[in-house]
């Protein structure tokens, strides 16, 4: 990618993030009390969100990882979701939560939803970042959200364009720079 012919634009700040993962840490520690709290982790790009969100809970919870793929390279999902590495563990009576970076088109939580589904779990809800329901291909509304946002390709805080900018803290929008 030739960023110098880019725009970047703060979408989300590091001070927006922290404060809305306080606010998700506390909603979620109070739903998930006294449950038996199961976090899978979607890598690669939620790798950050779920680093940050884990360490605003005051509930025990186990924290799991599946890496799940379908954009490649690219700014478009190649709408085939792999999951590249499974959860080897029992989740029988476990209460589930699947956290990612964005729900996008849906079709990478749908996916992974329906899969873990057929392990036997208490229950299962999902918990994204950034959540873009314009884009969605899928009937799937995410049960906690960061923040709805607009169509726009985003990068930082684990999320990627061309496997680069996972570890900007913020979250940006990229554009073309007018000519
Ligand atoms: O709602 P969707 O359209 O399915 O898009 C969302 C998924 O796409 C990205 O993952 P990607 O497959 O690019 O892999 P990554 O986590 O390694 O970045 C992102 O991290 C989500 O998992
Ligand atoms: O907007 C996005 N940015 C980066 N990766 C993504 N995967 C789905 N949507 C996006």
């Amino acid at each position: 990618m030739d960023i110098d012919k880019k725009v970047w634009e703060v979408l989300c700040s590091q001070e927006d993030i922290k404060k809305r993962l306080r606010e998700l840490g506390q909603e979620l520690s109070k739903d998930y009390d006294s449950k038996k709290l199961y976090v899978v982790s979607l890598l690669k790009g939620s790798f950050i969100f779920t680093a940050d969100l884990v360490r605003e809970l005051v509930i025990p919870v186990k924290i799991n990882f599946m890496t799940t793929s379908s954009y490649g390279y690219g700014m478009e999902s190649s709408g085939a979701v792999e999951i590249v590495s499974d959860i080897d563990e029992d989740l029988t009576d476990y209460d589930i939560l699947v956290v990612d970076d964005i729900t996008d088109s849906g079709l990478t939580m749908k996916y992974v939803l329906e899969h873990l589904q057929k392990k036997n779990p208490a229950s299962i809800k999902c918990c994204v970042l950034l959540d873009k329901p314009e884009r969605r291909q899928v009937e799937l509304n995410p049960d906690y959200v960061g923040f709805t946002i607009p169509d726009k390709f985003v990068v930082g805080y684990g999320l990627n364009y061309g496997s680069y900018y996972r570890n900007i803290p913020y979250v940006f929008v990229v554009t073309e720079k007018d000519r």
